[in-house]
């Protein structure tokens, strides 16, 4: 199979879809790689070192897309990469259709196979190609959240983990999926006082024992999210129902009996967001202020860290990239992981939960593969 890989083009995006190193694996496989030119510059790889991979360079996004059977990327297709996709191509990318119907419109009209890298799945219940960039921006929201305290960012003025004798930072965490683990992690290591609110009491009890009550875990009612958003200095929005639009658990009115210049990030916001105020936001312009709350809404933080995202991310993608290099359209039937992956075929919808979020019909993937 001849495989694409074309430069990424969201703002301040420098991660790239395959690394020179997951290039060779391909090859070995006996794959073609076409690659863009300085589709690597991001990660300091260098179209002579894909070459030395076994890829060829192309000029072009253009170029890219008109010759490749499988694109592999990072972001979700940009406008202008739209109308280069091409029927039966397929597309092996982050897609996150269930808030953006624009983009879930113009993958259905291009006729392309588009398994969206969320929503593929592991047999331990996991989502493995969400995970790794999961972990990396659970770590970012801290140090984002660090720098939107400081009072000339609008913040409240406070130092994470305080000083000996001063109470530090209340960080809450919604969600503590992968997200939420990470973002705790780094809270905790630098000191601030960390609660992690969740609906799945399992999870919470498996939080309560990896972090060996350093700490507190809450179940997640309309009293408890009130309570420990109030209180909050900084709030990490990290929750997910995967494929479906992220549920709102903040709303406006809320805003006005938080603390002046709290800081929320909402790292769930590429699933819609979990405040109401949430909108997405660029590592260009990454916050905004609503009822003096800051707000931090980048909807590719691991963009701004591409060496350690785009190796974490190649490690996680290169056994399933592999599989449907292989067999093609074959492997996604007959591999339920890679299955849960398929959002789009031939003009259809096959995800249920994106389906349902967008309000349109779902087709069954028995359907669409007849
Ligand atoms: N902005 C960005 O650059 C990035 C965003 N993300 C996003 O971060 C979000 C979280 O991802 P993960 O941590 O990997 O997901 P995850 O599935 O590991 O964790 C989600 C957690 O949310 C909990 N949850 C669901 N509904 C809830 C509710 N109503 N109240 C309380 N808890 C609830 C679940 O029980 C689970 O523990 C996703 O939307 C993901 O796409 C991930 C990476 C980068
Ligand atoms: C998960 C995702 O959307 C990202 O890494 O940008
Ligand atoms: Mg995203």
């Amino acid at each position: 199979m001849k495989i694409g890989v074309p430069k990424e083009i969201k703002t301040h995006e420098y991660r790239v879809g395959l690394t020179p190193g997951a290039v060779r694996e391909y090859v070995a496989a006996s794959h073609g790689v076409v690659v863009e030119t300085n589709a690597g510059a991001g990660i300091g790889a260098t179209d002579d070192d894909y070459r030395r991979a076994g890829a060829t360079i192309l000029d072009s996004a253009r170029d890219v897309f008109a010759s490749s059977d499988m694109i592999v990327k990072v972001k979700e297709p940009q406008p202008s990469e739209w109308t280069l996709l091409r029927e039966t191509q397929i597309l092996f990318t982050y897609l996150h259709l269930a808030p953006d119907p624009e983009q879930a419109k113009r993958l259905l009209k291009s006729g392309c196979t588009a398994i969206a890298y969320e929503t593929v799945t592991d047999a331990r219940g996991g989502l493995p190609l969400l995970a790794p960039m999961s972990e990396v921006a659970g770590r970012l929201a801290i140090e984002a959240a660090g720098a939107a305290l400081r009072r000339y960012a609008g913040g409240r003025g406070l130092l994470m983990g305080g000083v000996p004798g001063v109470q530090p930072a209340r960080v809450v965490v919604l969600g503590g999926g992968v997200v939420g683990t990470h973002a705790a992690r780094m809270a905790v290591g630098l000191g601030a006082e960390v609660t992690i609110v969740d609906r799945s009491i399992p999870r919470l009890r498996e939080l309560d024992e990896l972090f060996e009550g350093r700490v507190r875990t809450r179940f997640s009612t309309i009293d408890v999210l009130e309570n420990e958003v109030f209180a909050a200095d900084v709030v990490i929005g990290a929750v997910l129902v995967p494929g479906a639009s992220a549920p709102k658990l903040v709303s406006r009115g809320m805003l006005s009996s938080m603390r002046k210049g709290a800081v929320i990030v909402d790292v769930a916001i590429d699933q819609g967001g979990c405040f109401e105020t949430s909108r997405p936001t660029t590592h260009a312009d990454p916050t905004y202020e609503v009822d003096g709350i800051i707000h931090y809404c980048v909807a590719n933080m691991p963009g701004a860290v591409p060496l350690t995202s785009s190796q974490a991310l190649n490690n996680a993608t290169l056994p399933f990239g592999l599989a449907v290099a292989n067999k093609g359209f074959e492997a996604v039937l007959e591999n339920p992981h890679l299955r849960a992956g398929l959002n789009v075929h031939r003009g259809r919808l096959t995800s249920k939960a994106v389906a349902k979020s967008l309000g349109l019909p779902c087709s069954p993937i028995e359907q669409v593969a007849a």
